[in-house]
């Protein structure tokens, strides 16, 4: 048995990047950057209208009021896309749209709100803005060769909306890591098959496939297999070579029935360890192929195989795409932690913040079988041994959830 830091050690030193990829814009979302993004240009690429208005020189209309408008001669009207034609002089204005580019001589746009409206050879301007207002000056947001995004950023909506709007089409990000995923187990149906004598549900394919999906991975298959060794033995064969990392649940202990140590390493796979000084998760196995491929080997207690999950294959498929893993954070219990006499102990919870200080608690079902304990919970919550109860007021480590958020 190793203990819970030389299991992230040793999984850790075993890591593989993943190539690099050129990837379209729009099936590039929740992938990693794997170079630095530069601006090719300035933005806004020149002076360019904030309102719909009249551009217009500021010294022509600083005394407007409702009472004395000034009078101008509109000259044109420039929309967003278009180039202005003449030059605005002392007397005259353009009608311009919002983002439109602003006429030579132009310094200032009135909205049109503040004028007797679009239309005229001539334009009343009932009252004056501030000198240069309701212009976005060419530069002002980007200037050219600033670095717009770091490489390992995970492209969300904000970095694909700016990967856009310097005209990325393609994207350069590291490939997705392919997971493949084995269910365990006699007892197991699908949801939507029928209950019968003492059959259970299949929760970890379902669970474990969203996790992978929240790292930013594609799911290269799930098979849900009986206790059969020679079928067990197909599904890692085809497993294996369809993924970058396996992931296995259930099977990995010692009961009659339990085979899949033994089949992981008579497939070559080697054994870097099998057993943690942790709870739950246990009988956790973690080896690698040959050509450096990773297998987890997940107890099939659905709270012990999320456990581990998050502990061990959501960091790794973060390090596959060059990406740094969220850290953790610490808390203060409001109620007492079961601290596990002898091995580290992992349980779902919830953490809050109040004041600025954080505070947390266990869930109320603790057990390794109860999927329930999961929800409404927002982190997994983490202590060392003890051989007693950690008591409210101690701090613990928290792991705030990659779906969930802190609350307030
Ligand atoms: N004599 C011992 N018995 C057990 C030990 C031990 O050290 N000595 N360890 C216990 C611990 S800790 C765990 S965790 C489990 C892990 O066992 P396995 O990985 O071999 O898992 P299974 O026996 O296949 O299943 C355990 C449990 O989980 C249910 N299960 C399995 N797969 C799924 C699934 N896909 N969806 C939902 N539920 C699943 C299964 O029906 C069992 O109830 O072993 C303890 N025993
Ligand atoms: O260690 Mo097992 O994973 O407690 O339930």
């Amino acid at each position: 048995m190793i203990t819970v830091k030389e299991a992230h050690e040793r999984i850790a030193v075993s890591v593989k990047k993943l190539p690099v990829e050129e990837k379209p814009l729009n099936s590039a979302q929740g992938q990693v950057l794997a170079e630095d993004i530069c601006a090719g240009f300035q933005l806004p690429r020149f002076d360019n209208a904030a309102m719909d208005g009249f551009a217009v020189q500021w010294e022509d209309i600083r005394d407007a009021s409702q009472e004395h408008p000034a009078v101008l001669k509109v000259t044109e009207e420039i929309a967003a896309g278009a180039q202005p034609g003449l030059p605005v002089v002392a007397g005259s204005c353009a009608q311009i749209m919002t983002g439109a580019p602003m006429p030579k001589g132009a310094d200032t746009v009135v909205i049109f709100e503040h004028t007797s409206g679009f239309g005229g050879s001539e334009v009343k301007v009932f009252k004056a803005p501030e000198f240069c207002a309701n212009v976005r000056y060419a530069g002002e947001e980007v200037r050219p060769g600033e670095v717009l995004l770091k490489r390992g950023e995970r492209l969300t909506p904000a970095e694909l909306g700016v990967l856009a709007a310097f005209g990325r089409s393609v994207v350069p990000v590291y490939r997705r890591p392919r997971i493949g995923i084995i269910t365990v187990g006699d007892e197991l149906r699908s949801p939507g098959e029928r209950l019968e004598g003492a059959a259970i549900y299949n929760s970890n394919g379902y669970s474990l496939g969203s996790c992978a999906i929240a790292a930013g991975a594609q799911i290269s298959g799930q098979w849900q297999v009986p206790d059969d060794v020679a079928v067990i033995r197909e599904a890692l064969v085809e497993a294996l070579s369809a993924s970058d990392l396996l992931v296995t649940a259930g099977g990995i202990s010692t009961g009659e029935y339990d085979y899949m140590q033994e089949l992981l390493t008579g497939l070559g796979i080697e054994q870097e360890f099998w057993k943690v000084v942790q709870k739950p998760g246990k009988p956790f196995f973690f080896g690698k192929g040959d050509d450096g491929k990773m297998v987890f080997g997940l107890p099939g207690n659905p709270v012990s195989a999320l456990v581990c999950f998050l502990e061990y294959c959501m960091p790794t498929l973060s390090a596959m795409q060059n990406s740094g893993y969220h850290g953790k954070i610490e808390a203060e219990l409001v109620e007492p932690f079961p601290a596990d006499k002898k091995r580290y102990r992992f349980l779902f919870g919830r953490i809050w913040q109040k004041k600025g200080r954080l505070f947390c608690k266990v869930s109320p079902k603790i057990e390794s079988h109860m999927i329930t304990s999961l929800v409404g919970a927002n982190c997994l919550i983490e202590a060392p041994a003890s051989l007693q109860p950690l008591s409210a007021g101690n701090a613990v480590t928290c792991n705030v959830l990659p779906w969930s958020s802190l609350d307030e």
